[in-house]
């Protein structure tokens, strides 16, 4: 089975806190239902994911999750060093990952010390070794969860408009460098998100009414309208982001 965005579940939220304590529920329930190994998941960057952070965050929350059973890796990450204000890692590790009892080696972060192929090159060894293969198998999927944000240009995680790694069919780390937004880019291809469980979308806000309309149509003409799952994949939104009275 593959899903495309046309057959994307949707769910419309009141607003941005609960679209995070949603999020945090599958986070929740994936690692608990996780049966062989680890959960593998891929965090998404930007801002809309800091919320769902912090919710995890709190003791009470993080308490429901297992965290040696997670390992955390990262959808996109801008190429800079770590401490860098836009950095994606250093975002999550502010908010979750120095927060909650996850082993230090069961994190991940796309690394940003070489030239931007060179770390990417870096992190498909990274994931191969967490996978245990080289070759992305039908079947077996790389990730238990990919979540994505939406950018207003159409970009998810870092597969920008116009790029040459949008058409990338083998690597599962690419490079972007869009002339929209600030940074070199680090990125996850569309065949490692497509191999998946679940690919979640967080949506919040009414500046993303247009694209998300979009999304929902599974329009190909935006880099995220070409998202497929193996598995699954759901839209939680809020209602400013539906365009929908909260
Ligand atoms: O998937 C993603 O989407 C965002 C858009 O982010 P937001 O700041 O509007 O939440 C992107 O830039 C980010 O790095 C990425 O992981």
């Amino acid at each position: 089975m593959t899903t495309d965005m046309r057959h994307a579940v949707v769910d419309v939220l009141k607003d941005a806190d609960a679209v995070a304590m949603k999020m945090a529920e599958l986070l929740i329930e994936t690692v608990r239902n996780k049966r062989d190994g680890k959960a593998r998941i891929a965090l998404s960057g930007g801002s809309t994911p800091k919320k769902l952070f912090s919710i995890l965050a709190r003791p009470e929350v993080a308490q429901q999750i297992d965290w040696s059973r997670v390992e955390i890796f990262y959808g996109d990450e801008r190429h800079v060093p770590e401490g860098h204000e836009d950095s994606n890692h250093t975002s999550a590790k502010t908010l979750l990952l120095s927060k909650v009892a996850i082993p230090a080696a069961q994190i991940h972060p796309m690394p940003t010390k070489g030239t931007a192929q060179a770390d990417a090159a870096q992190y498909q060894t990274v994931l191969e070794h967490a996978y245990g293969r080289k070759t992305l198998e039908a079947g077996h999927p790389l990730f238990d969860i990919v979540m994505l944000g939406l950018g207003t240009d159409g970009h998810t995680a870092s597969l920008f408009p116009g790029e040459a790694v949008l058409q990338e069919k083998t690597a599962w780390v690419g490079v972007s460098a869009p002339k929209t937004a600030p940074h070199e880019r680090l990125t996850l291809t569309y065949p490692a998100i497509a191999s998946s469980k679940l690919v979640v979308f967080l949506v919040t806000g009414e500046n993303k009414v247009p694209m998300l309309a979009r999304l929902r149509q599974g329009d190909g003409s935006i880099p995220s309208g070409r998202i497929v799952s193996e598995g699954e994949i759901l839209i939680l939104a809020d209602s400013a982001a539906a365009g929908e009275p909260s």
